[in-house]
């Protein structure tokens, strides 16, 4: 039988009666402000903020508002299913951990906090290439829950093939590449505070302790860490690529690629056509292009496109149960998480993240039942109105 994600609605009143109450909000939503009071500015402008005056992260909410569930009934929903199927593996729900870089800003845990609690729930972890901790030590924490890696693509092979290399031999199976980030945005909260968390050597730990990174460096990190992280900006952000190039990380990986930050619906059919095996639509939460589309506007056109040909995965505003039911009606085989978690590590490390996703897992799992559907891979277009 199907996990019954709904069972934290009632655990949670029956810990009522012991005169306990969550520690962090139910409301996703509210997370931020919480999390206001215990993060530094600095890192809550980091991670709250966005590109520009925020007129895309503005827009990926406004994108699900337009959007309306219809809900039906007496279809006999009572038992769910919310299992999907993504590169052959199932997973409980249609739910990932979005790769978010320098987790140590928020918690002092960082990534490994979020390995264990990605693991007990068996979602996967995509881990990023800006993480605090190396891949080795994530996998670790991880365990056997499933894990993917994200690659922000060096203009260096030698080192795209050391770090493959490395998140291959630790049990990462499925490579996430994004292509939206080559190079950061105008983000004025982080510029009026001049605050980059990789300057400060934070989010390097996976190139520092590469050996073909440490070959081009003079002086190792530990004796010269200011010429070793001028040297990571200078490899890891700067420098766009080309569609031919992605033969090359084809050659360097043995697993599924998917590409991530796609908003045009040519974009998505030139993955198909290199070969590649999945995307990710997304504007990285408003972080890059400032004026871009809500990132749900560009889902229908992109899953109607290639959903045949390519797994078809969503991020950027997801916040409810109702925002997973919208985008996998519009195309999506599953979601990535973003913020919301990092508030919850930030509040609560391990138990905090946890506690979001069991949250997300429990609104998605009664709302696809009150809207009287029994599974979550079977949704489509008929479940919603445009209103
Ligand atoms: C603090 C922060 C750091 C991020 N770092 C990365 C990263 O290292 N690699 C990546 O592909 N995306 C990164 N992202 C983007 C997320 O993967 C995801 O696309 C985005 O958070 C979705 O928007 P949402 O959080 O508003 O739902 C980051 C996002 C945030 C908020
Ligand atoms: O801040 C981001 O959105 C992001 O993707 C990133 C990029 C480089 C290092 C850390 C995070």
């Amino acid at each position: 039988m199907a996990e019954r994600f709904g069972g934290y609605q009632n655990e949670i009143y029956l810990q009522g009666l012991a005169g306990t109450t969550p520690a962090l909000s139910t409301d996703l939503t509210a997370l931020e402000e919480s999390a206001a009071a215990v993060l530094t500015p600095e890192a809550l402008g980091y991670v709250a903020g966005g590109a520009g005056a925020g007129a895309t992260m503005r827009a990926n909410r406004e994108a699900f508002d337009r959007w309306k569930i219809v809900p039906r009934m007496l279809t006999g929903a009572t038992d769910r299913d919310l299992t999907t199927t993504l590169f052959g593996a199932e997973l409980p729900a249609p739910v990932l951990l979005a790769p978010v870089g320098v987790q140590s800003i928020v918690h002092p845990d960082g990534e490994l906090a979020t390995a264990r609690a990605a693991a007990g729930m068996g979602l996967p972890m995509i881990l990023s290439t800006a993480s605090t901790r190396t891949i080795e030590q994530v996998a670790e924490a991880n365990g056997d829950g499933p894990r993917w890696f994200q690659l922000y693509w060096p203009n260096d092979q030698d080192v795209t093939a050391s770090i493959l290399e490395r998140a291959h031999k630790a049990g990462y199976t499925t490579l996430v590449v994004t292509l939206d980030t080559w190079s950061l945005a105008w983000r004025p909260r982080d510029l009026d505070r001049a605050y980059l968390p990789f300057i400060r050597n934070e989010g390097t730990a996976i190139a520092m302790s590469d050996p073909a990174f440490r070959a081009r460096l003079a002086k190792t990190p530990e004796d010269d860490a200011a010429t070793a992280i001028l040297q990571w900006v200078g490899m890891f952000t700067g420098t766009d690529h080309s569609w031919d190039q992605l033969v090359v990380l084809r050659e360097l990986w043995d697993g599924p690629i998917v590409l991530k930050g796609i908003q045009h619906v040519d974009d998505a059919r030139r993955a198909a056509d290199a070969g590649m095996n999945g995307v990710v639509v997304s504007n990285h939460g408003g972080r890059q292009v400032d004026g871009a589309l809500g990132a749900l506007e560009a889902l229908p056109g992109i899953a109607q496109a290639v959903g045949d040909q390519l797994e078809v995965l969503f991020d950027s505003g997801v916040r409810t149960g109702s925002d997973v039911i919208k985008a996998l009606a519009l195309g999506a085989k599953a979601v990535l998480l973003g913020r919301p978690f990092v508030y919850g590590l930030a509040l609560g490390g391990e138990d905090g993240v946890r506690h979001v996703l069991r949250s997300l897992l429990a609104d998605l799992d009664l709302t696809l039942a009150l809207a009287g559907h029994r599974t979550a891979a079977a949704l489509t277009p008929s479940a919603l109105v445009r209103g």
